[in-house]
């Protein structure tokens, strides 16, 4: 959130925009294409999009298709600003494949990173759908099975030939990518980039940095400088930081790109590598954009407006009483008649006693279940997996949903707490109304936050948001069983207080020990 509102203080100083940035190619001049008319593209590929229920492209991945397998042909960086839901993933995922779909030996060429493990995992299921077809392997380093596996996964082991032990530490083994793409988060990437032996990205063509603005928010671990170090192409550039930069004993060093002849690339110019950032709010700061060294950036971009929502999104007010914010949010829900939800609650805490006290409702009819940082990986999983697959209705979330994620059919978003910024309002308002559908947001306000959310809302070009009801009936039938929920939710706090207490002390005395 810091990051957030840095950039309003800068948008207040009003720092100049970039020049690259000032003459954007604007991706609402595109229209939808049907695959059997995109240049170039491979029949494969084709084949295998068909077979995904895809068979025309959206204005952003045109746009991006066009600039990349047309005369620009990927000589430039390529950054794009487009509403959620636009289709992304795809925009640059079809030409990476498509690119690699004519290399010669397999190597670790294509890195996309994003900020969370969730998001990885969908996005290494859309190159999963494409790349296969045309003989690419893809990778996924997220920590969600043991590094070990994961080694396995991601190195080819030497086929052992009759008689002769393989020694994985014998240094005149080489060791290949068993992938051409991953997809990974930062941490788990300075993994493999620090311990993994064999893992290498001397070879790498395009590096994606996906949800930019995210990623660009922290530095976990340096990763971003330490990938562009190890995909430099000037050698002497990277001797003379190498021994300053990387510790004795850094796994990678020896993945300094190879100059001239690239394997698999035969004969060809020396590849560069080529960066795609993608968010729905790109940042427009400076000095976050120069980290990552971008060569001639072209902006791609969605009309004239900055913050732009997807064009059947219908944006409502509901004005609570303060002490019955939950009970218009249960009448609410029960109006919504079990279509899916997501309900964002400004933190953990209250993402977590928001969703207590609904259980504590009764039957309502909803299946409803928390979604938060705070919940353990395999907790998290399973309750996006029964979302998606439509047994549970409602899922409370603090922001660990608000970014990027993709669940069909949500058909409403409930901003239970106002968001603090207007990128969260894009993002949180973004899980509905996807890839064209139409969808709803909501937001629950104070009468005395009416004023700040207009001004929100008007840095995104809204002018007006209609006013949206709940019967005063439906409220007033809820009211006892509310006194009743609220009773005991003030038991269950109590309860988990003191089970903490309990471990805490046990874990401090343990730790005396
Ligand atoms: N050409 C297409 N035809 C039909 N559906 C598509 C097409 N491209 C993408 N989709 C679908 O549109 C949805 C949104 O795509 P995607 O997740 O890439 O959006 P996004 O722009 O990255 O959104 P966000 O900014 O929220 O991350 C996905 O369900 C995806 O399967």
């Amino acid at each position: 959130m810091e990051e957030e509102a840095r950039e309003q203080q800068t948008a207040k100083k009003k720092v100049a925009v970039l020049p690259w940035m000032r003459s954007p190619v604007d991706v609402s001049s595109f229209k939808n294409c049907p695959l059997t008319q995109l240049p170039f593209l491979h029949p494969r590929l084709e084949a295998a999009l068909c077979d995904s229920g895809i068979d025309s492209l959206f204005p952003v991945q045109v746009a991006v298709w066009q600039e990349t397998m047309g005369p620009g042909s990927f000589e430039r960086d390529i950054c794009v600003n487009s509403p959620t839901g636009s289709g992304k993933t795809l925009a640059y995922a079809l030409p990476i494949v498509q690119i690699l779909s004519s290399r010669a030996v397999k190597c670790l060429r294509a890195l996309v990173v994003l900020p969370t493990r969730d998001l990885a995992l969908q996005v290494r299921d859309v190159f999963a759908t494409i790349a296969p077809p045309v003989g690419l392997s893809v990778g996924l380093a997220v920590g969600q099975s043991s590094i070990s596996d994961e080694i396995s996964m991601l190195i080819e082991r030497p086929k052992l030939e009759a008689g002769i032990c393989y020694d994985p530490q014998h240094e005149s083994i080489e060791l290949q990518s068993a992938v051409d793409i991953l997809v990974a988060t930062p941490g788990r990437l300075m993994d493999h980039i620090n311990n993994t032996k064999g893992f290498t990205l001397e070879h790498l063509r395009f590096l994606v940095v996906d949800e930019t603005d995210r990623l660009l928010r922290e530095s976990y671990q340096s990763w971003l400088p330490t990938v562009l170090k190890l995909t430099n192409s000037s050698v002497d550039d990277i001797f003379s930081y190498g021994g300053a930069l990387f510790p004795s004993g850094f796994g990678s060093l020896k993945t300094i790109r190879r100059i001239g002849v690239e394997r698999g690339f035969k004969n060809k110019s020396y590849p560069r590598l080529v960066k795609m950032v993608l968010s729905a709010t790109l940042t427009q700061d400076p000095s976050k954009l120069a980290q990552l060294q971008l060569h001639h950036p072209l902006f791609l971009t969605t009309g004239k407006i900055r913050y732009k929502l997807p064009e059947h999104l219908e944006s409502f007010k509901l004005i609570c009483e303060p002490k019955l914010k939950p009970l218009y949010l249960v009448a609410l829900l029960q109006s919504l008649q079990g279509e899916k939800c997501i309900v964002f609650t400004s933190s953990v805490e209250s993402t977590h006693r928001l969703c207590t006290l609904l259980k504590f409702f009764g039957d309502l009819g909803i299946k409803i279940k928390e979604y938060s940082g705070h919940q353990h990986q395999t907790m998290r999983s399973k309750t996006l997996r029964a979302f998606r697959e439509g047994g549970i209705q409602v899922v409370v979330s603090s922001d660990a949903m608000t970014r990027g994620m993709d669940v069909e059919g949500v058909r409403n978003v409930i901003n239970y707490d106002k968001p603090p910024y207007i990128k969260t309002y894009i993002h949180r308002a973004g899980r509905t109304a996807r890839a064209g559908n139409s969808g709803r947001c909501f937001t629950l306000l104070h009468e005395d936050e009416v004023k700040q959310f207009k001004k929100l809302l008007k840095k995104a070009d809204i002018d007006s948001c209609d006013v949206h009801t709940v019967s005063s009936d439906s409220i007033e039938s809820l009211r006892s069983t509310y006194d009743d929920a609220l009773e005991k939710l003030k038991e269950s706090v109590e309860m988990e207080t003191q089970k903490k207490r309990k471990l805490g002390f046990k874990s401090s005395s343990k730790s005396k020990r």
